[in-house]
């Protein structure tokens, strides 16, 4: 059983004042509220959120630019703490803004690859032959061997995307439905990603397509300026968040 149990949480970031004198804080049509303090500012990215997901919740989270989504699911994931509130999550989560972190550039395709098998658990007698699936699923042939640093933008892109292959998780948190850049990648990274949603428990997935959002939520969690809106099935507050959009142009 997986299950992430949210009670009024709050985060928030903290910038120095001195960073901003002078400037105009007044606010606009995006971002969470910005409090003015004597020292420092407080960006109130989430407010008061309470929430509770269980097995086979695949939840959408929309909301405009600012509104808290990657802040919410870095909550989950462990990545920022709740200033207040309580944050309950039982189950073992996998982040896909972590696939990309620890790689070192000076070390080659393969021993990145092996060293992210270890980090991400793979028992030591199958890392072998994840590593071989990394190479095949890269595509990046003998630059597999080269150290990271020679790769290109896309190549180090293909690089990090075939690393979903060790994902393993209870709770999966993405922040985008990854697009590969180079067309003969995409169908291997739809398949590897659907396969990670069919054995995740909870699917969290933060996205601005309404067609990846059909596609692969059955719940939406709307947010605006760092307060929840709604929270319920993808009919009802989707139509909700499209209309307040519309009017809100
Ligand atoms: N590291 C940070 N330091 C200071 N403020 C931050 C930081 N990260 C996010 N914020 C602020 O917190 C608020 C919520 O940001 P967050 O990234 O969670 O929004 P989002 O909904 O994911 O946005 P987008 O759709 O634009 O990616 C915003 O006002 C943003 O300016």
């Amino acid at each position: 059983m997986a299950a992430i149990n949210l009670q009024n949480v709050s985060v928030s970031y903290y910038l120095r004042k001195s960073r901003t004198r002078g400037t105009n804080l007044d606010g606009g049509s995006v971002g969470a509220q910005i409090l003015v303090g004597q020292r420092y500012l407080e960006i109130a990215a989430l407010q008061d959120v309470s929430l509770s997901l269980a097995d086979g919740d695949r939840v959408g989270i929309v909301g405009t630019n600012g509104s808290g989504k990657s802040t919410l699911l870095k909550l989950c994931a462990g990545a920022v703490a709740a200033q207040s509130g309580k944050v309950e999550i039982d189950g073992v989560v996998s982040a896909q803004f972590a696939l990309g972190s620890g790689l070192r550039s000076e070390l080659s395709g393969r021993q990145n690859a092996a060293l992210k098998c270890l980090y991400l658990d793979v028992p030591q007698s199958m890392v072998a032959e994840y590593v071989e699936d990394l190479k095949r699923i890269s595509g990046l042939g003998s630059y597999f061997e080269l150290p990271l640093s020679s790769y290109s933008a896309g190549m180090k892109s293909r690089f990090v995307m075939s690393l979903l292959r060790l994902v393993r998780g209870e709770i999966l948190i993405m922040d985008e439905w990854i697009n590969a850049v180079d067309p003969t990648l995409n169908e291997t990274i739809d398949s590897l990603q659907s396969q990670l949603i069919e054995r995740s428990k909870i699917l969290l997935l933060a996205s601005h397509s309404e067609r990846v959002l059909r596609q692969w939520v059955n719940k939406i969690i709307w947010l605006e300026r760092g307060t929840l809106k709604a929270f319920g099935p993808i009919e009802d507050v989707l139509k909700d968040y499209q209309v307040w959009m519309k009017n809100r142009k």
